[in-house]
């Protein structure tokens, strides 16, 4: 292949078109085109079960150069539906580095394209607001571009979508405690991240990993310490089910934590709604306001979606939960970033404090819980 021939092109719904060269396997992918501001960490932003069904672009220019290795994993594989990049390196230069990061893309049969005007493109997407797009390598490439536009226009819409199923774990597991064990917490894995469960298994909690298609019946059956949900791809619009779960398990009084989808679908079992950003939150280098402390704090970020309550006051649940409160912030454009309640032992976030990869401000909220849920222990006199 030589490097200057076109032989890839990504399309967007509205029509625009870029060409540039493929990237990791050859074919066609279809998704919701994101771009994704992070300087570094590409290996976990790739391995973020959040990314399916989305095309992620990258706005560093320079993509590849560290490689990939099995101790940066977020979960057991790519999950993004395609990837752009401007200047994938072709050197390999880290001494961490496993393997690169292009055959890892061809090996997982992730079609991606480089090449790109990275830039250009986030700056569309920026003002007409994030939309389906494909990308189009090899011989697909020289299909009728009205034809390649109607496949564009054909594809799944980001709104409305449960991707639940495609991500989680099909087995429970258990990540055992590290030091010494002060209870237990029932992770629900909507595409939970690694770092997620380490995090918490560090916290002396035994973390026990449970399919998204679990019952409230079973995991109150398993009496743990406190329940949470993980991040996860997907409109959280679409959970109902796991919505119902989280209110049968709030109603026992179990303590909760959520974080990014987990935030979205706490907020909808307090009765708020959730809404679709324009083009959504993804970086490492995102302010948020913690309104308990005044203390702004760089958080890691990715979402697409929002709970819809104001931010100011003490707010009364819609569905009989208590009193609730906006706990974060951000500082770029007043969207919710947490929340908390009052009445109840229970408090997400919308941001990812595991970071992975990231800044290390918001890790405080894995001691904030582990100190929640201790503090329920003595009042509840519950044990395990
Ligand atoms: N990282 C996440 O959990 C993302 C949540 C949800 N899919 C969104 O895009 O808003």
């Amino acid at each position: 292949m030589s490097l200057t021939t076109p032989n890839a092109v990504l399309v967007l719904e509205d029509g625009s078109r870029y060409e540039g060269r493929a990237y990791g396997a050859e074919g066609t992918t279809f998704g919701e085109i994101v771009f994704a501001t992070g300087m570094s960490g590409y290996q976990e932003t790739l391995t973020d079960p959040s990314y399916a069904g989305q095309i992620v672009l990258m706005t560093a220019p320079h993509i590849g150069n560290t490689g990939m290795n099995d101790a940066d994993m977020e979960s057991r594989r790519i999950w993004v539906a395609g990837y752009v990049v401007r200047d994938a390196s072709r050197v390999v230069s880290n001494f961490r580095a496993e393997r690169s990061l292009d055959n890892d893309l061809e090996h997982e049969g992730i079609v991606g394209i480089q090449g790109i005007d990275t830039r250009a493109v986030t700056r569309h997407i920026r003002s007409k607001g994030a939309m389906r797009a494909g990308i189009f390598s090899g011989a697909a490439a020289e299909r009728d571009t009205q034809q390649q536009l109607e496949e564009v226009l054909s594809a799944d819409q980001m709104a409305g979508k449960n991707l639940s199923a495609q991500v989680s774990t099909d087995k429970e597991y258990i990540v055992p405690a590290v030091g010494e064990k002060v209870g237990s917490v029932a992770i629900l894995d909507l595409g939970v991240k690694t770092s997620t469960v380490t995090y918490i298994a560090e916290r002396g909690f035994d973390a026990h990993v449970l399919p998204q298609s679990i019952t409230a019946e079973e995991i109150l059956a398993m009496k743990p310490s406190a329940l949470f949900f993980s991040n996860g791809p997907g409109d959280p619009s679409a959970s109902d089910k796991h919505v119902e779960l989280l209110r049968a398990v709030l109603k026992e009084g179990i303590p909760f934590f959520g974080i990014c989808f987990g935030n979205q679908l706490l907020g909808r079992a307090l009765g708020f709604s959730t809404y679709k950003l324009p083009f959504g939150h993804r970086g490492i280098n995102q302010p948020v306001l913690d309104k308990a402390t005044g203390r702004v704090e760089i958080t890691s970020q990715n979402h697409g979606f929002a709970v819809d309550a104001p931010i100011d006051g003490v707010l009364e649940s819609p569905a009989g939960f208590g009193r609730v409160e906006v706990s974060h912030y951000s500082l770029n454009d007043q969207v919710v970033e947490g929340l908390r309640c009052l009445d109840l032992n229970a408090f997400s976030v919308q941001y990812h404090p595991e970071a992975a990869s990231g800044p290390h401000d918001s890790n405080y909220l894995f001691d904030r819980f582990r100190d929640m849920v201790l503090a329920s222990a003595t009042t509840t006199g519950a044990s395990n």
